[in-house]
This record gives structure tokens, C-alpha cells and sequence, in this order.
């Protein structure tokens, strides 16, 4: 234990019995310390109760970041320990070399005064060392921990938006919004709640090691300056908080949002198309205005506090200086306690430090919304039980169907919305067949789709496949035996031979893979357009990327049509095709059908479409109407019967006509 020469026995000689400093030029304080007593003890619980309602995130990525890597937290918090014992120890040996000095000066450095002297300037030297030591560990493990919490953090994002079994969670309005703030996740720097932790509690060890100094000279005045230093904290910290809980997050977002907006490629066009230059800039201003009018109007709020803080800060060190310039005058303390105490006064501050509160926030705000993330995809994963009984020996849906898909009373809404998509809806889709799927704007087509891919749920009734529930099978398992294209399909920035392959994901790297992806291309009609791109399949599809080029609408749907071929190469029973013609002009159209039936033999096919140039072709049509099926047959049939589907049809045929006509 380091000792400060004697300034103890004067020091505790200044305190009465009662441990209030004999001085009565303190009594003013004392009484003001009693009088607002009360009022600072309700007003620090009632803080304390605040913070602890937004401390949630704070505490909850903490707790993750320590389950996670228990031994190198262990090793940072000893480290973040040993700098703040360090960096006492060697107030204490200054202030030991300054009552040492004087006396090696006057007996000589060879004196036993001097050999203390020497002695002390040594362990200074050592704690120097030490601290070096110390600093640079610190600041690697730290490193390594930002690192290491980052990956973690987004491995477990990913993972967690990844296993979604199906898309509920993403329509689910209170489930979209936490995704959206996981995903916004990656973007951002989760690592700030480890420089942030680092930066408080680095604060809070100096702070207490510098209350630990003082408290060596006058335990009294230790206690008071903690007190104040730490209400100054909380202070502070209510304000930054206010500003996160009263929207001040929220209208970061905004802001966030709008910067992308403005700066986005994808959204150059109807930003200056529809002039919204000007209105996502001035958006942009006065959503962060807000943050700073929170902060403003959080600072007038409490300007009272913040007065009475001040002058408890002020007054609380006047009087501990002003008392240890009596004691020295007196006789009654030595430069030793004095330089330990004016080294811990300013050190103590501190305490009040919530520089690191702001990473904190910032780099655990989204954990909560992982966690809920991770639990609800469990929850939704869990499979009823029965699942492999119900495919028997072959444990696969891969295959299939061999003889039907039946859709049995079933009822679907899309979460959030009161009216079903559909009530009691009944259709047997013979295998092998095509069918094609005609309605009005919101009939419920692609929720359709949805549901016989099982990316949707029924929440009554149910769909089977040869007899086998959609909800028994293992998701991975019959998605692989689909092939499915919706309306709005993915446009991988990546190579042209990657979109197509991503058919057949598992055979991606296969010996033959290049060739029957040109194989699925062709069939797709996609072939030319591909011998044509500057480096062929291996063609960046994004002119963003060196080498790449961007494709049209029309070019894109061929693109995504030759990824369907080449699920259905690799033994994807069910086509599914959401307007797959829509961007494709009419030889195009007319090309692929013609080729249509040969492409598609011994699949069963289901396409979506307001084209009926596409939909004649089917071996059947069903008309949805408002969630019913209203009408059924063949093309012939249905015209025939002079329903809604003759109606749209003829009126669709006139249009071409005349479009012909003038053209
Ligand atoms: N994710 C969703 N969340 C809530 N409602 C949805 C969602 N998707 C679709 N809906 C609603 O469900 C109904 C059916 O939509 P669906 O997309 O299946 O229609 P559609 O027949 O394919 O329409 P379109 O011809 O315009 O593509 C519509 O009323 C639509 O507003």
C-alpha cells in the first residue's frame, strides 16, 4: 500500500467526531447540503427510474456482448481496473515525491530521505511502465472485441432474417418494422457499444479513483464531490436519453431515410422526374432540426436543474480548496494531501463523463429488435410434429406433385388487414397440367402463389400435395421441387450466369454448370441476349460494377425466366410464373409460347397473368374474383360462356386490334 508520508493524522484532525470539517466557513454548504438533501434524493430515484426505462436496449446488448465473449470481456473490464488503480497509484507517488523532495534536498540523495525519494521515482517509473502495458492491451483487446462483437452481432442478423421459414414475419407491420431496424443494423456500427462501455466505465474507474484520492485526505468531501459529480451525470444523460425517447431516433431515421433517398441511384429518375429534389432536402433539414430542438428544449426543461447542478459544482469545490488552504495555513495538512487532493478534484469530474452513453445507445439500440427478431423466426419455425412420417421412406417433397395440389376451404388474411384474401377457397390443380390465374388488380393472385410456395400460412383450411399438407412438409424440401417468378423478382447485381443459376443453387459450381445455363437461357429465349453481353454469362447485370450493363425490363424478365428453366433442369416439378410476359413486347411473347408447351411438358404450370394473349394457352383458367374462384374452364369455354373473363378478354383483343390498326 502506497503511503503518503503523514498527512493522515492533521487531515483527520480537521474532522470533528461527527465527521463534518470543524471549519464553520462550510457551514453555508452543509446547510444547503441538508436543505436540498430531500429534494436531490427524490429527484435522483425519480431519474434513476427514468433511465432504467430506456436502459433496456443498453442493458440487454450488454448482457449479449458479455454471454458472448465472457473471457476477453473478463480481460477488459481487469484492464479498464487496472487503469484506473494505475493511474491513482501514480497520483500518489507524485504527491509522495513532493513531500519526499524537500527533504533529499536538504539531507543529499545519499541520505535516507534521498534513498526514499529514489525509491518512489522507481515504482513512478515502474507505473509508468506498467500503465503503458496496461494501455496498449487495452486498446487491443478492445479492438479485438469491437471486431469480434460486430461479426457476431450481423452473423445473428442474418441468421435470424435468413431462417424465416416463410415471408409472415415480413408482413407482420410490428415484425417489418424491427426487420427493417436489424437490417439497418448491418449498415451501421454495432462496435460503438463496446467503445461506448469502454469510454463509461474507463470514465466512471478514473472518477472513483480519483473520489479514492480524495477520500485519503477527507473522506467527507469524497462523498460530496461523487455525489454531486454523479447527479451532474445523470443529468446529463437524462437529456441525451430525452432526446432518443421523445423521437428524436425516430426522426433520425426519417433523416436517414431521406439522405439514401437523395442519394440512391435508383430513385435519380423520379426525384428529378417529379422535381422532389427540393422536398427531400428541405425533409432532410427538418428532421434533423428536430434532434437538435429535442436537445434544445430538453437543456430548457431542466435549465433550473442544470443552475442549481452548476452552483453545487462550484460551490462543493470552492469549499474543499478553500478548506484545504485553511488546513495548510493552519499547519494542518502537507503539500503531500494537498497534491493528492487537488489531483483527485479534478479527476472526480469524471464521474459526470457520458461521452461513452451516446455509443452505447447508439451501438445496442438495435439488439432488442434482434432478439425479437430471433425469437419470433423460432417460434415460427417450429414444425408440427409428424413432418418426416407424413413423406414416409423418402423424408422429400422433391418430385413433387404426381397427381394434384388441392387448395380445402381455405381462409387467408395478410396480417394487419381485417377483410381474408380469401374465405373457404376450394381448387383441385391437377398435376401435370396448366393452369392459368386471371383477376382484377387485388383478386388475390400472388397471394395465391404465396401460399403454394408455403411462404404464406393459411390461417384456415389447408393446401395438400398428393394428400401431404404444404404445413407437414420441410419448406426447404418442396421449395426445391418449385420453380416460381414473381412479379417482382430479384435483379442480382452479379453475373448473368449467377442470376440464372441461382435456379439450381446447389449445382452452381457443378463441372457442367456454364452449360446448362446457357441451356436454360435459350429455352428462355434468353440465349442471344446472353452470347451478347460484352464477357458473356460472366457479364456484371449492373452497370455499376466494372464490365457490367444494365438490362431493360424486357431483358431482366428473360433473365429471370432462364433462372425458372433452370429450376426446372434441375427437377422442379411446379412452374409458377407471375406475369411473366408483362415486360416482354409481343413477338417476344408470342416466341416464348410458341415454345411454351414443349418448354413446360410434364410440369404442372401455374401462371399469373392479365395478358390473355399468354393466359389462351393453358390447359385451364380459373377467374379469381374477389377471393372466389367465379370462373373455370378452358379458353374456348370460358369466351363461350360470355362471363367476366369474355368481357376483359374481347376488350383486351380490341385494344390490340387497334393498336395494330394504327400502328
Ligand atoms: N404483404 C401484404 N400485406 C397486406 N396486404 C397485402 C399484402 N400483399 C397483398 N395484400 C393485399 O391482398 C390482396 C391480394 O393481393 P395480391 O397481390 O394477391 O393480388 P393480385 O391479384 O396478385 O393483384 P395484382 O394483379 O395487382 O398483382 C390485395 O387487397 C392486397 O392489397
Amino acid at each position: 500500500m502506497l503511503s503518503l508520508g503523514d498527512p493522515h493524522p492533521s487531515t483527520v484532525g480537521a474532522l470533528s467526531a461527527g465527521g463534518r470539517p470543524r471549519l464553520t466557513l462550510f457551514d453555508p454548504l452543509v446547510v444547503t447540503e441538508r436543505v436540498g438533501r430531500v429534494s436531490l434524493v427524490v429527484w435522483t430515484l425519480s431519474e434513476r427510474q427514468k433511465s432504467r426505462r430506456s436502459a433496456g436496449p443498453r442493458w440487454i446488448a450488454s448482457k449479449a456482448l458479455a454471454r458472448a465473449f465472457p473471457g476477453l470481456v473478463a480481460l477488459w473490464i481487469v484492464l479498464i481496473g487496472l487503469t484506473g488503480a494505475l493511474s491513482a497509484a501514480f497520483a500518489l507517488l507524485v504527491a509522495r515525491v513532493v513531500t519526499q523532495l524537500p527533504r533529499a534536498v536538504r539531507d543529499g540523495f545519499d541520505s535516507l530521505a534521498g534513498n526514499d525519494l529514489q525509491s518512489t521515482l522507481a515504482a513512478m517509473a515502474l507505473v509508468l511502465v506498467a500503465d503503458a502495458v496496461v494501455s496498449a492491451g487495452r486498446v487491443f483487446v478492445q479492438a479485438d472485441l469491437y471486431r469480434r462483437y460486430e461479426e457476431y452481432l450481423l452473423a445473428r442478423v442474418m441468421a435470424a432474417t435468413l431462417s424465416a421459414p416463410g415471408l409472415a414475419l415480413f408482413e407482420d407491420p410490428t415484425f417489418a418494422d424491427r426487420i427493417d431496424k436489424t437490417a439497418v443494423l448491418a449498415r451501421e456500427e454495432p462496435g460503438d457499444l463496446v467503445d461506448g462501455l469502454a469510454e463509461k466505465w474507463g470514465a466512471r474507474v478514473q472518477g472513483l479513483a480519483s473520489a479514492v484520492l480524495v477520500a485519503t485526505v477527507w473522506p467527507l468531501a469524497a462523498v460530496l464531490l461523487a455525489i454531486v459529480w454523479i447527479l451532474v451525470g445523470r443529468r446529463l444523460q437524462a437529456d441525451y436519453r430525452l432526446i432518443e425517447a421523445e423521437g428524436g431516433s425516430l426522426a433520425m431515421r426519417r433523416a436517414g431515410y431521406l439522405k439514401n433517398i437523395a442519394l440512391m441511384p435508383t430513385w435519380a429518375k423520379e426525384l428529378r422526374i417529379f422535381g422532389l429534389a427540393g422536398w427531400v432536402a428541405d425533409g432532410y433539414r427538418r428532421h434533423r432540426s428536430v434532434v437538435i430542438d429535442h436537445l434544445a428544449t430538453a437543456r430548457r426543461v431542466n435549465r433550473r436543474d442544470w443552475v442549481l447542478l452548476l452552483v453545487a459544482v462550484i460551490a462543493s469545490n470552492v469549499a474543499v480548496l478553500l478548506w484545504a488552504a485553511h488546513a495548510v495555513i493552519d499547519g494542518a495538512m502537507s503539500a503531500g494531501a494537498v497534491t493528492v487532493l487537488v489531483q483527485g478534484l479534478v479527476g472526480v469530474g469524471m464521474l459526470a463523463n457520458q461521452e461513452g452513453d451516446l455509443l452505447i445507445g447508439y451501438g445496442a439500440s438495435r439488439v432488442p429488435d434482434v432478439i425479437e427478431v430471433e425469437n419470433a423466426v423460432a417460434t415460427l419455425a417450429e414444425r408440427p410434429a409428424g413432418t418426416i412420417a407424413a413423406l414416409g421412406a423418402v423424408g422429400t417433397a422433391a418430385g413433387l406433385p404426381h397427381r394434384e395440389i388441392r387448395l380445402e376451404q381455405v381462409t387467408f388474411s395478410y396480417p394487419g388487414r381485417d377483410a381474408p384474401v380469401y374465405a373457404d377457397l376450394d381448387l383441385r390443380i391437377e398435376a401435370g397440367q396448366s393452369l392459368a390465374i386471371v383477376g382484377l388488380n387485388g383478386a388475390g393472385k400472388t397471394t395465391l402463389a404465396k401460399l403454394l410456395t408455403g411462404l404464406e400460412t393459411p390461417q384456415g383450411g389447408r393446401i395438400t400435395i398428393d394428400g401431404i399438407a404444404v404445413s407437414e412438409i420441410d419448406p426447404l424440401s418442396w421449395r426445391r421441387g418449385v420453380a416460381a417468378i414473381f412479379q417482382d423478382f430479384v435483379h442480382y447485381q452479379l453475373s448473368a450466369a449467377d442470376n440464372i443459376g441461382f435456379g439450381a443453387i446447389e449445382h452452381l459450381h457443378d463441372r457442367d454448370a456454364s452449360d446448362r445455363i446457357v441451356e436454360a437461357a435459350s429455352r428462355a429465349g434468353a440465349g442471344q441476349l446472353l452470347a451478347e453481353l460484352p464477357d458473356g454469362p460472366s457479364t456484371p447485370l449492373s452497370a455499376g460494377f466494372a464490365g457490367g450493363v444494365d438490362l431493360s425490363g424486357g431483358q431482366w424478365q428473360r433473365i429471370a425466366l432462364a433462372r425458372a428453366m433452370r429450376a426446372v433442369q434441375a427437377g422442379a416439378k411446379l412452374l409458377i410464373l407471375d406475369e411473366p410476359t408483362a415486360h416482354l413486347d409481343v413477338r417476344a411473347e408470342a416466341d416464348l409460347y410458341d415454345r411454351f408447351l414443349d418448354l413446360t411438358h410434364g410440369l404442372t404450370t401455374i401462371v399469373i397473368s392479365h395478358r390473355f394473349s399468354t393466359v389462351r394457352h393453358a390447359d385451364r383458367i380459373v377467374v379469381l374474383d374477389n377471393g372466389r374462384i367465379s370462373e373455370d374452364g378452358s379458353h374456348e369455354q370460358l369466351v363461350a360462356a360470355g362471363g367476366t373473363y369474355a368481357r376483359l378478354f374481347s376488350k383486351q383483343a380490341m385494344r390490340y386490334t387497334d393498336a395494330e390498326r394504327t400502328s
